[in-house]
């Protein structure tokens, strides 16, 4: 059953569209990650979920009951900042109890809601605290446990990792979703790194300037975007994106003699493939030759930028290992026909219908 539902939302500050036409459900215990640029309109998603501002259009249904009008405190969420929004002269006990008070709540439940809340979080040992004593990890945990002792079972949070290092970070991920999964809290998470996104949530919402350009599990959106904009944003390096040259029906890459892909129509393509699906081979055997422009060693793998002769762009190869390249250096490139992807190049929605007219899957594409 969906918890959360928006139907239709708009929202505009002066001349911007924040948002455009906004619609989905969040099921219930689903964790869902709002995903996207700077300035995509994430925040102000959030924002208006949780009642802080209002849509110019459109409604929002919680559990099928509509809460447009609602205040925030009346839509019963909790909301987790990046801020953490901590009161900086009450200790750890008087941050976490400070809602429960603020709502009147039963002062007989106080002792065993703190408990049970401090034993999850593992904050016992820091209830006497000052928010100025704790790490930033610990400051992050009050800020959750404030907003799971609230009992909500709607929870959003706005980027709660980013002031955070990187190790943290990780271990916070993780923390969070086992919290979320334990409780079975419903979670709107804003986040601008697709790491995030790819490893914590249920299904990702692909904001691209107030629109969504893709609603979808984090694997949909890795082996199946919709569009340019979605295989670019998700994986790293991004995927390539190769502009095709058409003559007639035949769509060429660079200076290839045979097509990549023959489509009737008069459309513009793009050649999509991911790093890690193109594999280098012997130039000395290749058709055409690729040179490498230069390799940067990641650890685990290296990228190589690579210069296919007659093409505009560059292209992104993964190989395993560290592996050294010379600047100049001629290689082969190959891929399987089925690691091909096509998109509108005026647009850049992706085109199934190229897929269907390229050559016949799990064919050998060599340069
Ligand atoms: N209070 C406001 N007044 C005017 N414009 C605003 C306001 N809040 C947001 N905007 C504009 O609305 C658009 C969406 O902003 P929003 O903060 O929702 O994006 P975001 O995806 O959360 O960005 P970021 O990741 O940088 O926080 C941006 O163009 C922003 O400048």
């Amino acid at each position: 059953m969906s918890y959360v539902s928006l139907h239709h939302i708009h929202k505009t500050w002066g001349n911007k569209i924040a948002l455009d036409d906004i619609s989905f459900d969040v099921e219930e215990g689903e964790f869902i990650a709002l995903l996207g640029p700077s300035g995509c309109g994430k925040s102000t998603m959030l924002r208006t979920i949780a009642g802080l501002e209002s849509a110019d259009s459109g409604a929002i249904y919680f559990q099928q009951s509509d809460v447009t009008a609602l205040t925030p405190s009346q839509r019963k969420l909790s909301m987790v900042f990046q801020s953490y929004a901590l009161f900086p002269h009450m200790s750890v006990r008087e941050n976490l109890l400070f809602g429960l008070r603020a709502r009147g709540e039963d002062k007989r439940q106080f002792a065993s809601r703190l408990a049970d809340v401090s034993r999850l979080m593992e904050l016992e040992p820091l209830l006497d605290r000052l928010p100025s004593q704790l790490s930033g990890g610990q400051q992050q945990r009050v800020a959750l446990g404030r907003a799971v002792i609230a009992n909500n079972r709607l929870c959003l949070m706005d980027e709660p990792l980013s002031n955070l290092d990187a190790k943290l970070r990780q271990s916070m991920r993780r923390e969070i979703r086992a919290i979320q999964k334990k409780l079975g809290l419903t979670m709107v998470y804003v986040t601008h790194d697709q790491t995030e996104a790819m490893s914590m949530a249920d299904k990702i919402i692909l904001l691209n300037d107030g629109r969504i350009e893709q609603h979808d599990t984090p694997d949909n959106l890795y082996n199946n975007p919709e569009s340019i904009f979605a295989a670019q944003f998700i994986g790293a390096p991004p995927m390539n994106i190769l502009p095709l040259t058409r003559r007639g029906e035949h769509h060429y890459l660079a200076a290839m003699p045979v097509p990549v892909v023959e489509m009737p129509g008069d459309a513009s393509l793009s050649l999509g493939l991911r790093a890690e699906d193109i594999q280098l081979t012997d130039a000395t055997q290749a058709g055409l030759t690729a040179q490498v422009v230069s390799h940067e060693y990641m650890g685990a793998d290296t990228l190589v930028v690579c210069s296919l002769a007659g093409a505009a762009e560059p292209l992104t190869v993964k190989v395993a290992g560290m592996k050294r390249f010379a600047e100049g250096q001629p290689v082969g490139l190959q891929w399987l026909t089925s690691a091909q992807y096509f998109f509108f190049t005026t647009g850049g929605k992706r085109c199934y219908d190229a897929e269907e007219f390229c050559m016949p899957s799990g064919q050998r594409v060599a340069v």
